[in-house]
């Protein structure tokens, strides 16, 4: 097992990538503690999703607890921290993975809709990762902190232009944590995913054509699934990555290297 016994926070951990990464922790031994912001899931109604995340865990045989808070506003890192060594004792692993992605057009896009994305995406990773860090230096065992970026901080998206600026800031974060941390054992890195089928592009992918145009594009052939993200964030949170920090993972079935 390539987490056991560690203790894994996830946060935007009810749907999509967040669920898969807690679920595919627990089933490598780790217990789990679990962000989510339920004004989103509501968004997407999905009350419940929680709830079923903690039942799936506890039937692995792993301890879980879900703790609700919006990653952009400052304090709901250290809640979620403290709450996290209360339960289980300990911090070993962050994946800071929660996020927004509302299309929208550049040239109207109203301030309201970049500062919520900025601050969820880039400012909720930033304020997510210090507390956790803060904890494992205190703890002194070292840690591992994997962030959620994406392909999208290397290209672009015309309806994109808030988001994709958040996801080159997230890989960022972690290259300059990877140092800051390191001299405390702590290692930084990111995944970078291609197109996951998930809540958060579900609208974007119902167009019939845009959907076959990604997948003629991806080499690999389809679109990825959760389950292809998380695993790629267990291995860089795990010993068999003791000696990768400020790395990022392309997940994308090969699509970023497909020119023609
Ligand atoms: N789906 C995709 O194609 C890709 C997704 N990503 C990134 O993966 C991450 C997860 O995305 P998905 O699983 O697709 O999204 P999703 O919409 O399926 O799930 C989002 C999760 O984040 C939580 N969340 C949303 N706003 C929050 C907030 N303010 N505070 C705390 N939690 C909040 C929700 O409760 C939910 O658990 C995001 O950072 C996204 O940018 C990156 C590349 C591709
Ligand atoms: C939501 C998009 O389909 C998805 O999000 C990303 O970060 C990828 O670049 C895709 O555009």
């Amino acid at each position: 097992m390539l987490l056991k016994d560690k203790v894994v926070i996830v946060t935007g951990g009810s749907r999509g990538i967040g669920r898969a990464i807690a679920i595919a922790s627990a089933r490598e031994g780790a217990d789990v503690a679990i962000n989510y912001w339920s004004d989103n899931d509501a968004s997407y109604g999905r009350r419940s999703a929680i709830s079923e995340v903690l039942a799936e865990i506890e039937n692995l045989g792993r301890r879980a607890i879900a703790v609700e808070g919006n990653v952009a506003a400052p304090q709901t890192g250290v809640d979620l921290v403290r709450q996290t060594v209360e339960a289980f004792g300990k911090v070993d692993v962050l994946a800071s993975n929660a996020g927004i992605c509302p299309f929208h057009a550049f040239l109207d896009m109203p301030p309201s809709v970049l500062e919520r994305t900025v601050g969820v995406n880039l400012n909720g990773a930033f304020y997510v990762t210090q507390a956790a860090a803060r904890q494992m230096k205190e703890q002194g065992t070292g840690g591992a902190i994997v962030a959620t970026s994406s392909i999208s901080a290397l290209v672009g998206g015309g309806m994109q232009a808030h988001y994709t600026p958040t996801k080159a800031g997230v890989h960022s974060l972690m290259q300059s944590c990877a140092i800051a941390l390191g001299p405390y054992g702590i290692r930084c890195n990111s995944v970078m995913p291609g197109t996951i089928a998930t809540d958060l592009n579900a609208d974007d992918l119902a167009d019939e054509s845009k959907r076959a145009y990604f997948e003629k594009r991806i080499p690999l052939g389809r679109l990825g699934a959760p389950e292809d993200v998380a695993e790629c964030v267990v291995f860089l949170a795990s010993d068999r990555a003791r000696y990768v920090t400020g790395a990022a993972l392309l997940v994308d079935g090969g699509l970023f290297v497909n020119l023609q």
